[in-house]
């Protein structure tokens, strides 16, 4: 069984904000649970649009019902006019994680929840649209290209690549892809869930929730760490290379990207699995330095801080040898985590109070108002 890290100061750590049903996070060796499953093994045996079920729906699907969820998806993807020529509007050099707040919201407006019973259909809706959200944007804003929002693609990863590159992609790419989604669905109160979570406890609509979220997960701390670890990565020529540039960060007390966790204490159950898939891929397109750098600054933090990577780290190589775009690395996380923070919405709506904590004041005594003449 592995030790629970000791938890306590700033930033709520340690603090119990609520209950939930859908994860474990570094509670047993397990390491992380999705409703009881193991997350390791439905990475290795279940697929995303599976996991995304049982987060959303509450058991495993059936054969019938998986099959039936799919087509289901299938029929969401297509974009609607009005939110095509929003995201015609929105410069190349925007960051896409501000393209998909907007496509969330923007679609918030085209097609509102009006009541809390549609909030599965939105949540359909939106993971079913969310890879060409991207990838329209993408496509246009740096190709000049105006794509098709379809394919005949049955997973949502393989959705996603075959927009993004135009082509069917290979199986080991759409199992990849698979396996990613899986890993990054649901991760207890994390920051962006949390953020889902308040807005949810005012009775807040599911767009606004999930928008809020995508804000919050948008930051390098948190999503954002997965292109931050790329751009680390990528300024390394060799491992000897990225061991002095790891030790001169560390002595410069900058914070390494892909790098530590507030809950875990000595590894992220989801590295070992993306770790694998980035070595098959490494050695797919023949890589001699991305992953022996990854490997090299992985050794040099856990010898010089004890610090292991997280499941941004290797997942930064793993989606650059399949030729994704380091600024879309984030936004995929987004049509992953969009069943968690879903899942959290409905878990708080089922037994809502509003969620306001309070607050230790450190200001100044209270003291007498002077008129503005006087100061
Ligand atoms: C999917 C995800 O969101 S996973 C998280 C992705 N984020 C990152 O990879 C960003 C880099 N990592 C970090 O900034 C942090 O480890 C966090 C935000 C993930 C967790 O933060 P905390 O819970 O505050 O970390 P923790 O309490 O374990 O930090 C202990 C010490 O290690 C240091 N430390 C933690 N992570 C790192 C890091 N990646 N690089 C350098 N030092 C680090 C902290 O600065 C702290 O040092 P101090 O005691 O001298 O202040
Ligand atoms: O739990 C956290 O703080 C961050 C994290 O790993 C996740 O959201 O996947």
């Amino acid at each position: 069984m592995a030790e629970a890290k000791v938890l306590s100061g700033a930033g709520l750590r340690g603090q119990v904000a609520g209950q939930t049903a859908l994860s474990t996070v570094g509670q047993s060796g397990a390491g992380l649970t999705y409703r009881g499953y193991d997350v390791r093994e439905l990475a290795a045996d279940a697929q995303f649009e599976e996991v995304a079920y049982l987060l959303l729906y509450g058991e495993l699907p059936t054969k019938a019902q998986l099959a039936a969820y799919i087509t289901k998806l299938s029929k969401l993807r297509d974009l609607p006019q009005a939110l095509k020529e929003v995201l015609e509007r929105i410069p190349a050099d925007a960051h896409p994680m501000d393209v998909m707040r907007t496509g969330c919201s923007f679609l918030g407006n085209l097609e509102p929840e009006k009541d809390f019973s549609e909030q599965h259909d939105k949540t359909d809706r939106l993971l079913a649209a969310f890879p060409a959200i991207m990838t329209y944007w993408y496509r246009f804003s740096h190709e000049g290209k105006r794509i098709e929002c379809v394919s005949d693609e049955q997973s949502i990863g393989g959705h996603f690549l075959h927009l993004l590159h135009g082509k069917k992609p290979s199986e080991l790419h759409v199992k990849v892809m698979n396996v990613s989604l899986i890993l990054y669905a649901e991760h207890e109160f994390n920051a962006s869930t949390f953020t889902a979570r308040v807005c949810a406890s005012t009775l807040s609509d599911l767009y606004s929730c999930i928008t809020a979220a995508i804000g919050s997960l948008r930051g390098p701390l948190h999503g954002g760490a997965n292109e931050a670890a790329m751009e680390m990565i990528e300024r390394f020529s060799s491992p000897e290379d990225a061991i002095k540039g790891t030790l001169g960060m560390l002595e410069r007390k900058d914070k390494i990207m892909g790098f530590g966790h507030a809950i875990y204490k000595d590894s992220d159950p989801r590295n070992e699995v993306i770790k694998g898939w980035s070595k098959k891929l490494a050695d797919e397109v023949g890589d001699k330095v991305l992953f022996p750098v990854s490997e090299a600054i992985d050794k040099t933090m856990w010898e010089q801080k004890k610090l292991f990577p997280n499941a941004d780290f290797y997942h930064a190589s793993a989606y650059h040898f399949m030729g994704i775009p380091t600024k879309l690395f984030t936004p995929i996380f987004v049509c992953s985590r969009l069943t968690g923070w879903a899942a959290h919405v409905y878990e708080q709506r089922a037994n809502n109070r509003i969620i306001r904590p309070s607050a230790e004041y450190v200001g100044v005594e209270q003291r007498k108002f002077v008129p503005i003449e006087q100061r």
